[in-house]
C-alpha cells in the first residue's frame, strides 16, 4: 500500500472536517438524545463510550471505511493466520497465539505447530510457579524461596511489571516479585540490598539474550550471589532465563530446564503473554495468569470477528487517526482512575511508539502523514492537579482516554464514589468547558466588581469541545486487565496499517545502542575523539576528568 493520502476516503474525511469545524460535541449531544447510547460499545468485560469525541453517523461511517479501504480486514486476517506481516525482518506476528483459546488445536506458521511449543511452556511454567509456591524448590541452603527477581528491560520488563501492579489484588503472600530494568547501578543495588541469596531466585528475561543492560544486571546479580555464600553449581538453583537464545544463557550458567522459550514472531512489546510473563504468574499464580490470558483471547475474538462499526479497537484506532491526521492532534493522553493501573500509560508509550513511530510506509517510502503520537499519561486523580490545566485550557488538542473500573478493591468510605464522580466530571468538563459569560456570572455572584470581572473572566474561560474516551469495567481483574492491554494492542495495529507502515520492527533503537558502544569504548580509553563534534568531546571529557 501506497500513502493514506492516496485513498478515497481520506479525500472524504478532510472535506467532513471542514463540514465538522463548526459542530460542537455538546450540540450534536443536544441534537441526538440517543447519542450515548448510539456510540457506546462492549466487548470482553469493557465498555467504551465514545460519545465525547468529534464525530457524528458521517464521521464514524468515513473512519471504519478508511479502515476499511486501507486493507484492515486482510491485515487481520493476515496476523491471524500467521502470514509475515512483519515485512522488514520476515516474522509472523503471533501475540494473538499465546493466549489462543484452548479449543484451538493448532496454528500452522512455516511448517510448525506453534500452539504446541505455546502449550509446552505454559506447562513448563505451571511447573516452574508450584515448585516454588509449594516450597518444593529450595535454595542452594535448603531454604524455601521467598524473593523472585526479574531483571529486563523494554519488552522483557515494562509488560510484565505494569500487569504485576495491575493485579495487586491477586498477589499471593509467599513470593514477592521485584524487577531490575536500569542499567544505573542504583537499579539493582536498591533490590539486592533487601534480599537474601540464600532465598532469592533470579528470571532473566532477555529474548536476545544480548542487551546490554539485563547482561550486566544479570552479571552484578551473579556476582552478588557468588559473593554472599553462593557457589558456581548452585546457580542452576537460583537463576532462570526466558530467552530464544538457549546457547547464550546456558553459557551464563542456567540449567537448560530453566530455560523458557521465547520465538521470533513475538515482539518484545507484545511479550507480556509468553514466559515473558513469569514474574507474573509468579506473582499471582498460575490461574490467574490464564485468566489474564484469557481474558486477552476474548479481545482478539472480538477483534477478529466483530464488524468494524462495534469493534472497540478499530473505532478507537480510527478515532486516533481523526485526531492525529485531521486535527492535528500530536498527543494522546491515557488516565486510568484506578491505583493499581497507574504504570499503564507507560506501558501502553512503549507499545505504541514503539510501534508506530515510524517515518517510512511498507513499501519504503517515507510517508506524507503523521503517525504514532507521542502517548502519556498517568493516574487520576493526581494528574488533576497538574497537568489537566493543559488539557483544559493549553493550546494543543489532546485526546483523552479514561479508564475505570466500576467496583474498587478496596472500597473505603466514599473514596470509589469520590474517584468516580472526578473521572466523569474530568470527560464532562472537557467537552462543555466555560463560556465567557459563565465566567463573568460566577464572578459577579462571587461578589466581584465590574473591574474585576473584566480583569478575570476571560482567564477562566475554557473552550470545550475536546473529545475523550470513556471505558468502564465491572472490576480490574486478570482477565479484564489482559483484555485492555489487548485492546490497546489492536488499536496500534489499527492505526499501524491505516498509515501503512510496519507496527512491528523497531529499527530506530539500533542507532543510540551502536553509538553507546562507542562512546563507552571511548570513555574507558584514551582514544582520538577529534573526529567527533565538540559537543560529544566535551561531554566526554567531563566525564573522563570526573573519574582521574
Ligand atoms: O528482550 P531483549 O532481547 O533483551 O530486548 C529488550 C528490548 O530491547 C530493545 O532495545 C527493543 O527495542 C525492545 O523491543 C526490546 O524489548
Amino acid at each position: 500500500m501506497g500513502s493514506p493520502t492516496e485513498l478515497t476516503t481520506w479525500q472524504k474525511l478532510a472535506e467532513h472536517k471542514q463540514e465538522m469545524a463548526a459542530v460542537s460535541m455538546k450540540s450534536l449531544f443536544e441534537a441526538d438524545p440517543s447519542r450515548a447510547e448510539k456510540y457506546t460499545t462492549q466487548a470482553a468485560g469493557w465498555t467504551l463510550d465514545y460519545a465525547k469525541n468529534r464525530a457524528n453517523e458521517k464521521t464514524i461511517s468515513l473512519l471504519t471505511d478508511l479502515a476499511k479501504e486501507a486493507g484492515l480486514e486482510s491485515a487481520i486476517k493476515g496476523m491471524f493466520s500467521g502470514a509475515h506481516i512483519n515485512n522488514t525482518e520476515d516474522r509472523s506476528v503471533l501475540h494473538i497465539a499465546l493466549r489462543a483459546s484452548q479449543a484451538q488445536e493448532s496454528l500452522m506458521v512455516d511448517g510448525v505447530n506453534v500452539l504446541a511449543e505455546v502449550r509446552a511452556t505454559l506447562k513448563q511454567m505451571e511447573q516452574f510457579v508450584a515448585q516454588l509456591h509449594s516450597g518444593e524448590w529450595k535454595g542452594y541452603s535448603g531454604k524455601t524461596i521467598t524473593d523472585v527477581v526479574s531483571i529486563g528491560i523494554g519488552g522483557s520488563y515494562l509488560g510484565p511489571k505494569v500487569v504485576a501492579e495491575a493485579l495487586t489484588p491477586y498477589k499471593k503472600d509467599n513470593i514477592k516479585v521485584h524487577f531490575v530494568a536500569n542499567i544505573d547501578g542504583s537499579d539493582i543495588t536498591g533490590k539486592l540490598k533487601q534480599l537474601n541469596p540464600e532465598t532469592t531466585v533470579f528470571v532473566i528475561s532477555s529474548k536476545t539474550f544480548g542487551t546490554l543492560e539485563t547482561l550486566s544486571n544479570a552479571n552484578a546479580a551473579r556476582d552478588w550471589f557468588l559473593s554472599n555464600g553462593g557457589t558456581q553449581e548452585n546457580v542452576s538453583k537460583h537463576f532462570a532465563a526466558v530467552s530464544s537464545n538457549v546457547k547464550k544463557a546456558v553459557d551464563f550458567g542456567m540449567a537448560k530446564e530453566n530455560i523458557f522459550p521465547m520465538w521470533d514472531w513475538v515482539g518484545g512489546r507484545y511479550s507480556l503473554w509468553s514466559a515473558i510473563g513469569l514474574p507474573v504468574a509468579i506473582a499471582v499464580g498460575m490461574d490467574n495468569f490464564y485468566a489474564l490470558l484469557d481474558g486477552a483471547h476474548q479481545m482478539d475474538e472480538h477483534f477478529r470477528t466483530a464488524p468494524f462499526e462495534e469493534n472497540l479497537p478499530v473505532i478507537m484506532g480510527a478515532l486516533g487517526v481523526w485526531y492525529i491526521n485531521f486535527h492535528n492532534a500530536q498527543t494522546h493522553a491515557l488516565i486510568p482512575y484506578d491505583h493499581y493501573l497507574r504504570a499503564m500509560p507507560a506501558h501502553i508509550q512503549q507499545l505504541d511508539m514503539e510501534s508506530n513511530g515510524k517515518a517510512n510506509l511498507l513499501n519504503g517510502d517515507g510517508v506524507e502523514t503523521d503517525t504514532g503520537p507521542i502517548i502519556w499519561g498517568g493516574a487520576g486523580t493526581n494528574g488533576q492537579h497538574a497537568y489537566h490545566q493543559l488539557l483544559h485550557q493549553g493550546t494543543r488538542l489532546v485526546p483523552v482516554d479514561f479508564i475505570a473500573p466500576l467496583a474498587s478493591h478496596n472500597p473505603i468510605g466514599e473514596h470509589h464514589t469520590q474517584l468516580f464522580a472526578n473521572c466523569l466530571s474530568q470527560s464532562q468538563a472537557l467537552m462543555v468547558g466555560k463560556t465567557l459569560e459563565q465566567a463573568e456570572q460566577e464572578l459577579r455572584d462571587a461578589g466581584a466588581t465590574a473591574e474585576q470581572v473584566a480583569k478575570i473572566a476571560p482567564h477562566k474561560v475554557i473552550k470545550g469541545n475536546r473529545p475523550s474516551n470513556t471505558l468502564l469495567t465491572d472490576k480490574m481483574t486478570p482477565a479484564t486487565v489482559g483484555a485492555l492491554i489487548a485492546l490497546y494492542e489492536h488499536r496500534t495495529f489499527v492505526q499501524g496499517t491505516i498509515w501503512g507502515i510496519n507496527s512491528f520492527d523497531q529499527w530506530g533503537v539500533e542507532l543510540g545502542k551502536v553509538l553507546g558502544t562507542d562512546i563507552y569504548n571511548r570513555l574507558v580509553s584514551d582514544s582520538d575523539n577529534s573526529a567527533l563534534d565538540a559537543s560529544t568531546q566535551a561531554l566526554i571529557n567531563a566525564f573522563k576528568k570526573a573519574q582521574s
